[in-house]
């Protein structure tokens, strides 16, 4: 028997326009179901990880994401750990990892879907003893994306990430790097450095047109620093996805990338972390079961 657990983050900014609880609990009530389900909220950060693991020990497996990227991020760690199914209904800003792998973010038909049951194996990612889904990435996006995390706290829209990437802008100081492809090394002033399962984030930028989620690879995009004036013109042609062919960018199909520098920003999967000088990202040789 299927058991199910949807996990529901309500700081999530979709929250703001639909009362995901109460959709999942008016779109199930009377359907004629093959599975038991639970329906949980957080109420604080990191509170979807607890969730998940208790959800484990109590028999459920497939858990179901109900937020943002990082929501699926921290129950996605539970599910890979334990072998279990995860589940998405995107309920964030840009939800990336739904757009990467080209499916709908619309919620009847995520639910229909939940329903049924289906599933592919996915690839995902892992850094520093945690996975990553999507993408991750050093350098300025990282630092657009603390800063993001800031402004959300404010503007749940969109408009969010513009501004973001303003402030970004302002703060940025060209950083050296020495970066191992496989085997290959590399050193220079990188403007940002993204790994990817998929190819897109930060809503629809479509930084790695090359990923495939299903390759076994990893997708890396090393962006040389020029000057602020050229991160500007690069924004541009990052949202056109035309900075692949730019000479100061250098891509990659990889199975690991290891990355050095000082007091090194990563962002993953929406999330923010620093304080290291040296990380590993390699793909993983497992795969995720999605339903879709
Ligand atoms: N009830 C809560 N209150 C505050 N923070 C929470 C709560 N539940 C989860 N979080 C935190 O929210 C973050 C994840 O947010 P999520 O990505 O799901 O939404 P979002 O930021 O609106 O979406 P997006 O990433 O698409 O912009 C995680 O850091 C998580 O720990």
């Amino acid at each position: 028997m299927r058991k199910l657990m949807f996990i529901l983050n309500p700081n999530a900014s979709g929250f703001k326009k639909f009362d995901f609880k109460e959709g999942i609990e008016e779109y199930l009530r009377g359907k004629k179901l093959n599975f038991e389900y639970e329906i949980k909220c957080t109420s604080k950060e990191g509170d979807s990880v607890l969730i998940a693991e208790n959800a484990v020990k109590d028999g459920f497996t497939e858990l179901i994401a109900v937020g943002g990227d990082g929501t699926i991020n921290e129950v996605g760690n539970v599910v890979v750990k334990n072998n279990l199914k995860l589940g998405v209904i995107p309920a964030g800003t840009g939800n990336d990892y739904m757009n990467s792998l080209g499916e709908t973010c619309n919620f009847i038909i995520c639910m229909e879907r939940i329903i049924k049951g289906e599933t592919r194996f996915v690839d995902y990612g892992e850094f520093l003893g945690k996975s990553f889904f999507n993408i991750a990435s050093v350098g300025f996006d990282a630092e657009v994306n603390d800063c993001a995390l800031k402004v959300k706290k404010f503007i749940k829209s969109g408009l969010s990430y513009k501004i973001a990437i303003v402030l970004a802008l302002f703060k940025h100081k060209r950083k050296r790097y020495r970066i191992i492809v496989d085997d290959v090394e590399y050193e220079d002033d990188y403007f940002l450095i993204a790994i990817g399962i998929g190819s897109k984030y930060g809503g629809k930028i479509n930084i790695l047109p090359l990923a495939d989620m299903y390759d076994g690879l990893l997708d890396i995009c090393a962006i040389k620093y020029k000057s602020k004036f050229d991160i500007i013109k690069k924004i541009k042609t990052i949202v056109n996805a035309t900075h692949v062919k730019e000479d100061i960018t250098s891509y990659f199909k990889a199975k690991k990338i290891k990355i050095f520098s000082e007091n090194i920003e990563i962002n993953f999967d929406g999330e923010y972390m620093t304080g290291i000088n040296e990380v590993e990202f390699a793909i993983s040789d497992k795969k995720i079961e999605v339903i879709m």
